[in-house]
């Protein structure tokens, strides 16, 4: 069985984090592992307390999985300041995990700081260089950029510079953007640009879309896809997940991440 490893924080109202990225694997059919950057007091109204874990509680448990299991695969998600992204930067190089996917988890949607903004220079130095795929959203690009994306031709500017900083593939998301009808994903793989387009789903019950769908494309590539393959099937799996997402709480409520194998089952039964 193909495996993969999250290393991210945990969200206890379950829809984002490390609990998004474990029940995406295990609807993908892969086997999930997990490395704790930080543990979230959360639920669907926004983020209550952030309680971060040191680096070499990070680092003994990669060194756990690394010097046994091994991985096929690895997300990083919120990794809140610049120890932990140095720790996890030099112990994925230690491994020689080269399927690496960075969501370069920012603001949570209430607001809410996931990353100290001084672990900045950290993440582009250290991390990116490393990454097979970035999947950042408009606003985190805008910061690891330092430039203003509003335009199409904003996006592939934004992603040719997250590429000369050392990434392979970029997948700039549309969730954020202000188009009323569709979701529009960019993929920039150095060379030629992709994009995604979905129909845009009313809903407020989004929580935890980019961690479900960065976990979607790392899960596919442990299985062997390509980026481009990953991704297309990512947008199927958040799509499907967004369509039949949750109304519990009285704030943005999760994603459905049993969606899409259901919807696959019942294709193959009629
Ligand atoms: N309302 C929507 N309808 C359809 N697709 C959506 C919608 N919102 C987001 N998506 C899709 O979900 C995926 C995640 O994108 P998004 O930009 O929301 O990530 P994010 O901002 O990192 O998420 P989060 O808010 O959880 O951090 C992308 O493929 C995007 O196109
Ligand atoms: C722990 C955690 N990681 C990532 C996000 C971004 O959605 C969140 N809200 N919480």
């Amino acid at each position: 069985m193909k495996m993969a490893l999250t290393i991210a924080g945990s969200d206890s109202g379950g829809g984002a984090g490390i609990q998004a990225d474990l029940k995406t694997f295990q609807e993908l059919e892969v086997f999930g592992m997990s490395a704790l950057t930080a543990v979230t007091a959360q639920n669907t109204l926004g983020v209550h307390g952030v309680y971060p874990m040191t680096a070499e509680v990070v680092i003994e448990q990669m060194k756990a999985i690394g010097e046994d299991m091994g991985t096929d695969a690895v997300k990083t998600g919120m990794l809140f300041n610049a120890e932990i992204i140095e720790a996890v930067s030099v112990n994925l190089t230690k491994y020689h995990w080269d399927n690496v996917v960075v969501d370069p988890v920012m603001i949570a949607k209430g607001g809410a700081s996931l990353l100290q903004m001084e672990a900045i220079s950290a993440m582009q130095k250290f991390l990116l260089p490393l990454a097979k795929v970035v999947t950042p959203n408009i606003p985190e690009a805008e910061v690891l950029t330092g430039m203003s994306i509003r335009t199409a031709e904003d996006k592939r500017e934004a992603a040719k510079k997250l590429h000369a900083l050392g990434v392979q593939n970029i997948v700039l998301k549309g969730g954020h953007d202000e188009n009323p009808s569709e979701s529009i994903d960019l993929l920039f793989d150095g060379k030629e640009f992709y994009t995604f387009t979905s129909k845009r789903i009313p809903t407020k019950n989004t929580h935890g879309t980019g961690c479900t769908f960065s976990a979607a494309i790392t899960a596919e590539l442990a299985k062997g896809a390509d980026v481009y393959q990953a991704v297309i099937k990512a947008k199927d799996f958040i799509q499907a997940a967004i369509e039949d997402g949750i109304a519990i709480g009285q704030g943005h409520g999760p994603t459905n991440h049993g969606a899409y194998r259901k919807r696959i089952m019942e294709m193959v039964q009629s």
